[in-house]
């Protein structure tokens, strides 16, 4: 099942031909990524024809205004509904590659066009940190009755973790465990990096504080533009999601006002928007980025409902 699009008349024949076959696949596409029974989107296809509009005619601007829809992620519940939707982009390239004989053009095109600039998600180097052994008797657990970490099965995880990014050419800058911070392997709490500026947190959790300072020097020692967060600002880089376009901080018993403020003001190229959280530790034990402008989303009522704040308070709304 998927939702018809309706065709908006539009002037310029070579607008007229290369929109439609692009629209119908959309369509399907979008209506895949929504579950049976869940609320369908026919402003989807809608969305997209919009954007061809306006990029392919130069006299129909304003006719794809108010057919846009509320907000421009796309909401997907499995790497599969993520890899469609992904693999939507790979046709469009390759569609590109019979016409404009170089896929890099159109891949150009179809970022432009979808706004996604996925530049902002090209990295070159990793920051890793080793598990230390300390790690299953001492590090923070939402709940004493979770099972047990179990050491040897975490080590190989991380060492496989480590491998797949390197295999994907990544430069990687691996820690060693520090003994005295059984979390130190969640790395990415210590430190959020967008561009070349890098912002020191202050860990919601005082037993992790400590963690930012090595953090800190290799940040500087990577040449990027290091701030840091101050008393009483608290931030877990795991309530940070970076969407490309904005940032959505959870507000949560680790992240506090003033550490969504002290991103802001670090970050200002980006709106930033505080979604509360709460039962879970962070906004990414909840939902994370499968893909531009793709947002994985947990299947919990409590995912339902952060999902729903983000709806409604995100910036990257028409
Ligand atoms: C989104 N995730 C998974 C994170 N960024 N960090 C998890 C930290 C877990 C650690 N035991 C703690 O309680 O701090």
């Amino acid at each position: 099942m998927f939702v018809r699009p309706k065709i908006i008349p539009v002037q310029g024949v070579c607008c007229k031909l290369k929109i439609l076959p692009i629209t119908f696949l959309t369509s399907l596409r979008t209506a895949d990524a929504f579950p049976e029974g869940e609320k369908r989107r026919p402003e989807m296809p809608l969305l997209f024809a919009g954007y061809f509009f306006t990029k392919f005619s130069p006299t129909c601007g304003p006719l794809s205004s108010p057919f846009r829809p509320p907000l421009e992620y796309c909401r997907v519940k499995t790497q599969r509904d993520a890899w469609e939707r992904i693999t939507l982009r790979h046709w469009f390239a390759y569609v590109g590659f019979v016409w404009f004989r170089s896929i890099e053009s159109l891949s150009r095109l179809v970022m432009n066009m979808n706004g996604s600039d996925l530049s902002k998600f090209r990295y070159d180097k990793a920051i890793v940190c080793g598990i230390p052994s300390s790690l299953p008797a001492a590090a923070q657990r939402q709940s004493d009755c979770l099972e047990p970490v179990n050491l040897s099965k975490a080590l190989n995880q991380h060492a496989n973790y480590v491998r797949a990014l390197k295999n994907m050419g990544l430069q990687v800058i691996e820690l060693t465990a520090d003994e005295q911070y059984p979390d130190c392997v969640f790395v990415e709490d210590a430190a959020v990096v967008c561009g070349d500026i890098a912002l020191v947190c202050r860990l919601g959790h005082p037993t992790r504080r400590g963690e930012s300072a090595r953090m800190k020097t290799v940040l500087q020692e990577l040449g990027l533009s290091v701030e840091e967060m101050e008393h009483p600002a608290t931030l877990d880089g795991g309530d940070v999601l970076f969407t490309g376009k904005e940032f959505l901080v959870g507000l949560s018993e680790r992240t506090n006002e003033q550490g969504v403020h002290i991103l802001a003001e670090t970050f200002g190229d980006y709106p930033v928007t505080a979604i509360s959280v709460s039962n879970h530790l962070h906004l990414k034990s909840l939902m994370s980025m499968a893909g531009p402008d793709t947002v994985m989303v947990g299947g919990s009522s409590e995912a339902d409902d952060v999902w729903n704040e983000v709806e409604k308070k995100s910036e990257v709304q028409v």
